[in-house]
């Protein structure tokens, strides 16, 4: 039993002998371990199975599950493309801005720990009944927080600058692919291929807007929801240990690191309800947004309790399921509070004791007032702790929801950049699987510029592979006017879409002018936000009308060839701004697109029904106007008062067949009215049989005899 009791008080005097050397090895290995779990928080996952996510994203589309997104290794590389945008150099803005951010971080910290020390020694001049001593510490305090205000506010606002230099970037170079030029090796005009052609992304306008500027934020707040953490765990604890020794500091990191584990599982996953949420709340906007677009038809219709439904039956899916998170929350906060506060607090009050109940070796005996003092400063220091500690812990949330909208600008990047190079990923029909569509759409035809536009054996193919017309072939020159006729739906309007590069060329030879030598009038005409002088110009800007050598007295002019100059008195002038589309009747939006043509005028004009809500009057004096300023014609229409205007005619037949001849017009209309009048009369024939069927039973009941 002695020889037991001398051991231990042997290896008592060892260890208090080679306790500094002890404190050192106990220290190295927490700060190894602090770095070990950050480290572990915020590495890659393996994706699950293995599969590359970027893969998922980047083929098609259909009937398959959203990708999950995962802090993994495809994570990261979307991370290093973006950081790439937003960071493009050590000697920009943000890499500046990053520097003062962790600069003023390290001095927050440095605030915090000389605030803990200050804290303690003005609670033991206190106790010692120092008065004069307590009157310095409050001197100080005061000063101290001159600094320590001055930096938090220059934190967040840092930060904030931060977040609004990543969006920029981002927002720059996603405009400058969204609506960039079409230049060699690479297509323009993405804002619409995008939704036209592409099915994997359905609200460009959501992503750029709203999507961008969480993923701007979210990263610039993870750097310091990140770095910040770890380096307060180990400068405060370091410190602390320095008093109740590092063996209390290991005791208390197990113990934390046992209740954080209870904590992360009784964790829900509040990162899918928050997508969800978001998902809900984007749906019921939605539908709001589709009542003001449609309130027109749907006041027409009384659709009003079937809208207030759908509407209700939105905002109640969204409220059952934020009451749902409400309640996870509810337990989640006593979970949370019991343990962090209240657990972790008794923990921080033993290991606060320690240096009053034990004498640690190697320290001296001290007063009331330096017992005070220590456990002031310790605990200061263990709440902080304890707090940056909560924060590493959840640092793995804030990755994830960092991942889950770097995924989504990521997709967008990603999207554009195949759309530029022309790849395309949408549902195609059934038919385009037939050996000979799918050669079609396999195939690729060349453009080539020219004055005349020439289609030589070009197949017209929807963007969901419906081959239309296996191949074309016409040819109009500058003054001879093409009329483009056929049923609904037969590729009319898809000729032109064609023409103006919005879909690719699948074959043959296209040549045509440049995408500047055409206007197109559509039946509901693009009015852009604006004045009225903007809505004739458009897309010009009073400068560049200025250059032209145009004045607001010109475009007058051009408004009274279309009948409407009485518009700018009655608007309140030329600089008169509205939501010209609700202020303008259908007709009269017509006309501003037609005194557009008349502004611009261009080689060709592409009028696709364009006339169809205008007075025929009116209709003819702008017809024949647009040809005496020298503008070539490509009318779809079925009004056959336009047919005078045109040289030639297309036809096609709705079933894959087209003719293109010179058009007669005389012998289109006697033709035309010979085929009304054959239609008439076949609509005629089934009455007229059961009139004869009737009159035969008359006849066969009366045994022939009609006496
Ligand atoms: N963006 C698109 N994506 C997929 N298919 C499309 C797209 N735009 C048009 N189509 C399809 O292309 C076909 C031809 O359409 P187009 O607009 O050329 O017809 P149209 O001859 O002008 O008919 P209408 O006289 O009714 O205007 C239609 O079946 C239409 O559904």
């Amino acid at each position: 039993m002695a020889v037991s009791q001398k051991r231990i008080a042997d290896l008592a005097r060892a260890y208090a002998t080679h306790r500094p050397l002890v404190q050192r090895g106990l220290m190295t290995g927490f700060v190894l371990y602090v770095f070990l779990a950050s480290y572990k928080g915020i590495a890659a996952r393996p994706s699950p199975k293995g599969k590359d996510l970027d893969n998922a994203t980047s083929t098609s589309g259909r009937e398959k599950k959203p990708p999950r997104v995962a802090v993994d290794a495809v994570f990261y590389n979307r991370l290093k493309t973006i950081l790439r945008i937003v960071i493009p150099g050590i000697w920009t803005k943000e890499a500046l801005l990053l520097l003062m951010h962790s600069t003023l971080l390290v001095f927050r910290t440095a605030i915090s720990l000389y605030v803990a020390a200050l804290d303690g020694k003005i609670v033991a001049s206190l106790v010692r009944g120092q008065s004069l001593q307590f009157f310095l510490n409050i001197i100080r305090w005061l000063l101290v927080a001159i600094p320590a205000t001055w930096t938090n506010s220059w934190l967040s606002y840092v930060q904030n600058k931060l977040a609004i230099a990543y969006r920029t970037r981002l927002t720059r170079e996603v405009l400058k692919q969204y609506l960039g030029e079409e230049v060699e090796g690479s297509e323009g005009k993405v804002y619409y291929k995008l939704s036209n052609l592409d099915d994997r992304i359905k609200n460009p306008d959501q992503m750029i807007t709203h999507d961008i500027q969480r993923f701007s934020a979210h990263l610039a707040a993870i750097y310091a929801n990140l770095a910040k953490p770890i380096l307060d765990v180990i400068l405060y604890n370091y410190q602390l240990a320095q008093s109740v020794g590092a063996e209390a500091l290991i005791v208390l990191t197990v113990l934390i690191q046992a209740s954080s584990s209870l904590l992360r599982a009784l964790t829900p996953s509040f990162g899918t309800y928050t997508a969800q949420s978001a998902a809900l709340a984007g749906s019921l906007r939605h539908g709001h947004s589709r009542l003001v677009e449609f309130a027109e038809e749907v006041a027409f219709f009384g659709g009003e309790e079937t809208e207030r439904e759908l509407l209700e039956k939105e905002y109640f899916t969204l409220v059952q399921h934020e009451e749902k998170v409400m309640n996870k929350r509810w337990w989640y906060a006593c979970a949370e509070e019991g343990i962090i506060k209240w657990l972790w607090g008794s923990f921080g009050l033993v290991v606060c004791a320690i240096p009053v109940f034990f004498r640690l070796p190697g320290t001296t005996d001290i007063d009331l007032g330096g017992r005070t003092e220590a456990f002031v400063t310790n605990r200061r220091l263990l709440l902080s702790s304890s707090d940056a500690i909560g924060r590493v812990m959840y640092s793995y949330k804030d990755l994830a929801e960092l991942a889950g909208h770097t995924s989504r600008v990521s997709l967008l990047l990603d999207t554009m950049s195949d759309v530029r190079k022309g790849k395309f990923d949408k549902a195609l029909v059934n038919s385009a699987t037939t050996a000979e569509n799918s050669k079609i759409l396999s195939g690729r035809g060349q453009v080539f510029l020219s004055e005349d536009i020439e289609f030589e054996n070009v197949p017209i193919v929807t963007p969901n592979g419906d081959v239309l017309l296996k191949s074309l072939t016409f040819n109009v020159k500058p003054g001879e006017h093409l009329l483009i006729v056929g049923p609904n739906g037969s590729g009319k309007s898809s000729l032109f879409r064609i023409l103006g590069g919005l879909w690719p060329v699948y074959g043959g030879i296209v040549r045509k002018p440049p995408a500047s030598d055409f206007l197109l009038i559509p039946q509901r005409p693009y009015l852009s936000l604006g004045t009225l002088r903007d809505q004739v110009i458009y897309p010009h800007s009073k400068e560049q009308m200025r250059d032209r050598g145009v004045w607001d007295a010109d475009l007058l002019s051009v408004l009274s060839v279309v009948q409407m100059d009485g518009i700018v008195e009655r608007e309140g002038g030329w600089g008169a701004t509205r939501e010209w589309r609700e202020t303008l009747s259908g007709g009269d939006q017509q006309k501003i697109a037609w005194a557009r043509l008349f502004y611009h005028r261009p080689k060709y004009a592409i009028l696709d029904e364009a006339t169809s809500l205008v007075p025929l009057d009116v209709e003819g004096k702008m017809m024949e106007h647009a040809t005496t300023l020298g503008i070539t014609l490509l009318t779809v229409s079925h009004r056959s008062s336009l047919w005078k205007y045109h040289t030639h005619i297309l036809q096609f037949d709705g079933q894959g067949g087209y003719t293109f001849t010179n058009l007669d017009v005389e012998k289109h209309l006697a033709l035309q009215e010979e085929k009304l009048e054959l239609e008439t009369k076949l609509m005629a024939v089934p009455k007229l049989k059961a009139r004869l069927a009737e009159l035969r039973l008359y006849v066969e009941a009366r045994g022939g005899n009609l006496q």
